[in-house]
C-alpha cells in the first residue's frame, strides 16, 4: 500500500492549495534556474491539465540572509517550465491574496508571496500549533485538498508543511512520491549484491553521521570531499588545510573526529579513502600527489585524484546499488572536476540502482554533460535526504502518512 494518497486519489474539481520547494541559489534578486522549477512544473502542469485551479505555495531563503527575496521571479521561471501562465501576487494570506485566489478559474497557477514572509510559518512546532496559526486558518477555507511536493523541505515542522495537513484532506504530489520512494531505497529495498555509498561534499558532520547510521545497510564507502580528507587525518596523513577564508576542516574534525576514528578502527574494512589528491600548484594548474608523499598540512586539496578514481571504478561496477551524496571535489572549477565527474560516468555506464544526492552535486550532471536518464533517481533533496538516510522522521511526510 502507498504511504500516503496520491495525486492518482484526487477528486476531480478540486481547489487545490499545493506546496513546492523552490529554494534556489540567487542571483542578482532573481532564482537561478534548476532541477527544483523542472520537476513541480510537472506536477502544476498535471494538476492544471486537470482542471484544478492551483494555489502554490514556496518559501525562499530566510529572514536576515541575503537570499530572502520575494518569489515574483519564481512565479516567471515556473511558467516558464510549466508552458502557463502563472499569476503571483505579493501576500501570503491577507486579502490581496484571498482575492487572487477566488479569482482563479480551472486550470489556471497563482503562486503566493514567499511563506516565511509571514511570521506564523517557520517558528518549528507540532502540526496541532501550526494548524491554528492564522495563515492556516485564514487560507484553508479556500481550497478542498492540500498537495506536498516538497519533499526536500519535508524535515521542517513548518505551517506550510505539517499546519495545512491537519485540517485539509492530504496528498503527495508527483516529486514527494517519486523522492520519497527513491531515498527511503538504502533503508526499505533488498538488493542481489552490494551496495555502496560514495561520500563527499562540504557538511562533513552530517554524512559522517549517515555514515554511522547505516551500519549493516551499506557494504562499501567510497570517500572524498571534506569528509574524505578528515578520514585520511584520522587514519594519520596530514590532510585537511584551511584556507584563509574558509573554516571547512579544523571545525569539523573537532566535531566529528570521534567517530572517525571508531568507524575507522570497527568497520575499516567497509571504507576507501583517497590513494591521491588533487591542488593548485604554483602555475595555476592540477597537480596530483600520492597520499603517502604528502608531508606537512600546508595544501588545500581540491579533489581526489586518478588513481584513486581508478581504484573506486571497480567497485562501483560491482554493486548493485549506488548512492552518492556529495562531490568528491570542488566540481565547479573544470580543474578540479575529474573525480566527481569520474564516478558519475562509472555510476552512468553501469545498469545498478543509482541514487544521486545533494542539490549542488547533482548540479556537475548538467555541467558535464552527463545525461539524467542514466541514473535510477537524481534527488533536489538535501537536509532531507541525510535525515532519510540517518532513519530521522521527516514531519512533514508523516502529515501525508497520518492522513492516509
Ligand atoms: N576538497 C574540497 N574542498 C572544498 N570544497 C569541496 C571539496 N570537495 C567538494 N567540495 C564542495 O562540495 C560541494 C557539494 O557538497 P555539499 O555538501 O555542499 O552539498 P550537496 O551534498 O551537494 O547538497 P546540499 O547542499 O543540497 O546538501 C561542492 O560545491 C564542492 O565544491
Ligand atoms: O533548500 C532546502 O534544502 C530546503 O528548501 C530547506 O530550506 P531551509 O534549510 O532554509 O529550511
Amino acid at each position: 500500500m502507498a504511504p500516503f494518497k496520491t495525486l492518482d486519489d484526487l477528486p476531480a474539481d478540486a481547489r487545490v492549495l499545493a506546496r513546492l520547494d523552490l529554494n534556489s541559489p540567487i542571483e542578482e534578486g532573481r532564482p537561478r534556474d534548476n532541477r527544483r522549477f523542472t520537476r513541480h512544473a510537472a506536477t502544476v502542469r498535471e494538476l492544471a491539465e486537470r482542471g484544478h485551479p492551483v494555489v502554490c505555495l514556496a518559501h525562499q531563503g530566510r529572514p536576515g540572509n541575503d537570499d530572502f527575496v520575494s518569489l515574483k521571479g519564481h512565479a516567471e521561471l515556473l511558467a516558464s517550465h510549466v508552458g502557463r501562465e502563472v499569476a503571483f501576487v505579493a501576500d501570503t494570506h491577507g486579502a490581496a491574496a484571498h482575492e487572487a485566489i477566488e479569482a482563479l478559474g480551472p486550470g489556471e497557477i497563482l503562486l503566493l508571496e514567499n511563506v516565511r514572509m509571514s511570521d506564523d510559518e517557520l517558528p518549528e512546532a507540532d502540526p496541532e500549533t501550526k494548524a491554528e496559526t492564522e495563515f492556516v486558518r485564514s487560507l484553508a477555507p479556500y481550497f478542498d485538498a492540500y498537495v506536498n511536493d516538497a519533499y526536500s523541505a519535508a524535515h521542517r515542522a513548518h505551517a506550510s508543511l505539517v499546519g495545512f495537513p491537519r485540517v485539509l484532506p492530504a496528498y503527495a504530489g508527483r516529486v514527494m512520491e517519486a523522492e520519497y520512494e527513491a531515498n527511503t531505497a538504502i533503508a526499505t529495498r533488498e538488493f542481489d549484491g552490494q551496495v555502496t555509498m560514495i561520500i563527499g561534499g562540504t557538511k562533513a558532520t552530517d554524512v559522517i553521521d549517515v555514515m554511522d547510521a547505516l551500519e549493516g545497510k551499506v557494504d562499501r564507502f567510497l570517500l572524498g570531499g571534506v569528509a574524505g580528507e578528515l578520514f585520511l587525518r584520522a587514519a594519520g596523513y596530514p590532510v585537511g588545510h584551511d584556507l584563509k577564508w574558509m573554516d571547512l576542516f579544523d571545525d569539523q574534525w573537532e566535531r566529528t573526529h570521534e567517530t572517525v576514528e571508531t568507524l575507522l578502527e570497527e568497520r575499516g574494512d567497509e571504507i576507501e579513502l583517497a590513494v591521491d589528491l588533487a591542488y593548485e600548484d604554483e602555475t595555476g594548474d592540477r597537480t596530483e600527489i600520492d597520499v603517502d608523499d604528502v608531508e606537512e598540512k600546508t595544501t588545500a586539496y581540491l579533489d581526489v585524484g586518478s588513481a584513486t578514481v581508478d581504484a573506486y571504478e571497480p567497485v562501483i561496477r560491482d554493486s548493485a546499488a549506488v548512492f552518492l551524496k556529495g562531490a568528491l571535489g570542488v566540481f565547479e572549477d573544470e580543474r578540479f572536476a575529474d573525480g566527481t565527474v569520474g564516478v558519475l560516468e562509472t555510476i552512468a555506464d553501469t545498469d545498478c540502482f543509482s541514487v544521486i544526492g545533494g542539490g549542488d552535486t547533482s548540479r556537475a550532471i548538467g555541467l558535464y554533460g552527463l545525461d539524467e536518464g542514466d541514473f535510477s533517481h537524481v534527488s533536489i533533496a538535501g537536509g532531507a535526504y541525510i535525515r532519510a538516510l540517518t532513519g530521522e522522521p521527516l514531519p512533514a511526510v508523516e502529515e501525508l502518512q497520518r492522513d492516509a
